[in-house]
């Protein structure tokens, strides 16, 4: 409509894109365990869905973690943050494994971003180890280990949320 600011694509709102790939994801949590390794043992992985859950998988596979759980959490329509919502808090199972305080637990997670999903669960297991495999900086400052930092103004995208699809030649304007 006349007068209107013009629609902005996902990525024009979301700032710079950071395509990730399977193949990278892979290897990137791979370089976490490397890290957690020398942490370790845990007792169990928590999981913050719905992103965690692939990193944890690889990550406890590789750390030969059985006892796996997840913490699930709403907040983002895409790339816009509402309220935190707690869907399911940790299982009283593994409170139970970490003592009540989270010792000896590792909660995983796919990124920090402004840090308020990590803010939560940290708050519900304070003595746990947070590990993420990318971090932007005001996130960074919750987490354990991670992998991989990125400008604030980045917005990753994983290979679960994209498909390929075709990219027109940089000669006819493509970024
Ligand atoms: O540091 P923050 O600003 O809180 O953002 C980080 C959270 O945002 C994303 O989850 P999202 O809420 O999009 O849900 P999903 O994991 O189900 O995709 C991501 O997986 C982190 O959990
Ligand atoms: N996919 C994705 N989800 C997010 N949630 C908060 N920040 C991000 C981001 O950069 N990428
Ligand atoms: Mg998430």
């Amino acid at each position: 409509m006349a007068g209107e600011a013009p629609e902005l694509s996902a990525e024009e709102r979301a700032g710079r894109p950071f395509p990730v790939s399977w193949d990278q994801f892979h290897r990137d949590c791979r370089a976490l365990t490397w890290r957690l390794n020398e942490v370790g043992p845990f007792h169990a992985v928590i999981a913050i869905t719905r992103g965690g859950l692939v990193p944890a998988a690889i990550v406890a596979r590789e750390l030969g973690v059985r006892v796996i759980d997840t913490v699930c959490i709403a907040s983002y329509d895409h790339d816009k943050q509402g309220d935190l919502k707690v869907l399911k808090g940790i299982s009283e199972d593994v409170m139970k494994l970490g003592g009540g305080t989270g010792k000896g637990l590792l909660i995983v997670d796919d990124l920090v971003d402004t840090g308020k999903t990590g803010k939560l669960v940290r708050a519900m297991l304070p003595d746990a180890h947070f590990a993420t495999v990318y971090a932007k900086p005001k996130g960074r400052p919750l987490v354990d280990t991670f992998i991989t930092e990125v400008s604030q103004d980045t917005w990753i995208f994983f290979p679960w949320d994209t498909a390929l699809s075709y990219h027109p030649p940089l000669r006819d304007g493509a970024a």
